[in-house]
């Protein structure tokens, strides 16, 4: 990546400007920090190579490539890279900062989100579609292929925006490249992986459908604000089960029977988590049969929603 043309049209940002470093999390072999903008006066996001190991010429280059991957894939719900930070000793990229954090924590932290209304919930299964689609409607069309909840970040009104924290080589969709999968990271968690996927074949055609199948199960679980798989803890009795068929209940004891448009969304559900790729719609087909759902909503419905949740999280702390 030519750093030249990247900052060209992105903020090169001095890493003085960056105050108020805390730690935020550690991926594959990059580290995620909150910060503060000394001159814009808000927060910021700033993923680093590890700053104890020299920052080695392929780990550098792996930074560059994501930003200008975040850079050409600006959209609405796709995370907001401000900038870079290049410097000898330093070098991060800088990106809008999250407050209400993973949708993993939305769903599974009961005593802190007791109520998550029906319409909020469909409103983050459609901006998730809507930022994967965006992705799969660029050219050449990109995947991402670690789609889980915890790469679904929350901001300050609970506006969803697609991230990927995991730190390895960009994937896009292209015929002559052999498409090697991108290895998950080691402890990353299978659940959101096709089947056709825990032997990769070296030449796959069927790319995006693989993250259709992932947003199945994330659908899933936004419903049920249950673990897909939780009873099995073994990564490989879930890979045999999966394998032969096996997939999250679609039975009331998961998706209550008072879910809204339960019909279309198990069949989407079903459809999405197909053994088989070409069975599983697109995101844009998601789209198409999940906008007269969101139609039945107003303002108010995801106002109250997104109120509910401030309240019972100022409740709990
Ligand atoms: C409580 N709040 C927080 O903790 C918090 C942490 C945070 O840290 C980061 C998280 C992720 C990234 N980076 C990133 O998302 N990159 C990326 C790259 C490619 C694609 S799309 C194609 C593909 O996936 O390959 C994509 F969608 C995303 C980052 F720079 C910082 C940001 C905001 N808030």
């Amino acid at each position: 990546v030519n750093i030249g043309t990247l900052t060209s049209t992105l903020p090169v940002i001095p890493y003085q400007k960056l105050t108020d470093l805390h730690y935020l999390s550690k991926g594959g072999f990059g580290t995620v920090f909150k910060a503060q903008h000394s001159d814009w006066r808000t927060s910021v996001a700033i993923k680093c190579l590890k700053i104890d190991s020299p920052v080695g010429e392929r780990e550098r280059n792996s930074l560059l490539k994501e930003a200008e991957v975040l850079h050409k894939a600006r959209f609405n719900y796709i995370i907001q890279i401000y900038g870079v930070c290049n410097e000898p000793e330093f070098f991060c990229i800088v990106t809008e900062y999250m407050c209400n954090g993973s949708l993993d924590r939305l769903l599974h932290e009961k005593d802190s989100y007791p109520h998550l209304h029906w319409p909020l919930r469909l409103r983050i299964l459609y901006q998730i579609a809507l930022g994967v689609n965006f992705l799969h409607k660029m050219t050449p069309p990109l995947l991402h292929h670690d789609l889980k909840t915890q790469n679904i970040l929350l901001d300050g009104e609970f506006h969803v925006k697609i991230a990927d924290f995991g730190l390895s080589k960009w994937r896009q969709l292209s015929i002559s490249k052999g498409s090697g999968s991108k290895p998950t990271e080691i402890g990353g968690t299978i659940i959101y992986m096709p089947p056709e996927e825990y032997h990769p074949n070296r030449i796959r055609k069927t790319d995006v459908k693989y993250d259709m199948y992932s947003y199945a199960i994330i659908m899933w679980e936004v419903l049920s604000r249950q673990i897909p798989f939780e009873d099995t803890i073994n990564p490989m009795q879930i890979m045999f089960c999966v394998i032969n068929g096996t997939r999250p209940d679609t039975g009331a004891g998961s998706l209550p029977d008072d879910t809204p448009s339960r019909e279309t969304l198990v069949r989407l559900m079903t459809c999405g988590w197909a053994g088989e790729p070409n069975d599983r719609p697109t995101l844009l087909q998601c789209l198409m049969e999940l906008e007269p759902m969101l139609r039945r909503y107003d303002d108010i419905d995801f106002l109250e929603a997104v109120f509910e949740i401030k309240k019972s999280k100022r409740r709990s702390v």
